[in-house]
């Protein structure tokens, strides 16, 4: 559906610098503020083709927390892949059923399930630029996604976060959420480690990730986050 060229993107790449290599995996590290020429790059809202980030990171690791700040400074639209799969799940439908005893159990909702409810989000928008976060959480979802949507995300923000972090985040949230508790919040890191993960290393193969520190305050973690769509300003 949505064909995108991906000129814009070592350009991007080439104002950070590569701070790590971990089993030769290429990962980005925001340090420069540096605005990209936009002459030199084709804008996307220009080719109103929509300019995605995905979001990932464990259960707890302040994903949606940054999504609305960045949402908020930065003019895109969060798309939540979880919050689109809990407003279907309230639906009464035989797949809200399912969605609901799949989240009990922390396990991943079937690829062309969240994929659909993604292309609708992306379609009803105005906005042509999109964080999606907590999606692909598995390398199933994301050939799903690109099978489907016909692109690759133009970069993906990895949270990173110590289990013990996370968990505590997770159960003190407070949201009524069926997932918050001790027993979901074990079986999604099981699935995190062995099913997400992957995603975010493929991701680090093709040079799109930039892996964010996500331990701190909110802001002290949105200060790493901000460099990296302030240089994005003049291109989408
Ligand atoms: N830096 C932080 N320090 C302390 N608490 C935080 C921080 N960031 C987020 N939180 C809180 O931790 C909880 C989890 O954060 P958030 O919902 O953003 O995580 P998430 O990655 O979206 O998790 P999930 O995958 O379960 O949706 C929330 O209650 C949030 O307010
Ligand atoms: O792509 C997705 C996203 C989410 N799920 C299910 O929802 C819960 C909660 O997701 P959050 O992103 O943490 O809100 C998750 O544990 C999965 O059960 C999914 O299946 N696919
Ligand atoms: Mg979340």
């Amino acid at each position: 559906m949505y064909r995108r060229r991906l000129t814009s993107l070592p350009l991007f790449f080439s104002h950070f610098h590569q701070v790590k290599r971990a089993d030769q995996l290429k990962i980005y590290q925001a340090f420069s503020t540096e605005i990209i020429n936009p002459v030199e790059s084709e804008s996307s809202s220009t080719r109103n083709s929509p300019y995605v980030a995905f979001v990932l990171g464990g259960p707890g690791s302040g994903k949606g927390t940054q999504c609305l700040k960045i949402a908020e400074t930065f003019g895109f639209e969060h798309i939540g892949a979880g919050d689109l799969l809990r407003k279907e799940m309230y639906s009464s439908t035989e797949e809200g059923a399912m969605i609901q005893k799949l989240m009990r159990e922390g396990s991943i909702a079937p690829s062309e399930v969240t994929v659909k409810l993604i292309q609708k989000a992306i379609e009803s928008a105005e906005n042509r630029k999109f964080l999606i976060d907590g999606f692909p959480r598995s390398e199933e979802n994301r050939t799903a996604y690109e099978r489907i949507i016909g692109a690759e995300p133009n970069f993906v923000l990895f949270f990173d976060c110590p289990e013990e972090v996370m968990v505590k985040r997770v159960l003190n949230r407070n949201e009524g959420r069926v997932d918050d508790n001790e027993h979901t919040v074990k079986e999604r890191l099981k699935v995190y480690k062995a099913v997400t993960l992957p995603v975010v290393n493929h991701y680090a193969k093709k040079g799109k990730l930039y892996k964010i520190d996500g331990t701190g305050t909110q802001e002290e973690i949105f200060e790493r986050v901000r460099p990296i769509f302030s240089s994005l300003s003049s291109l989408v």
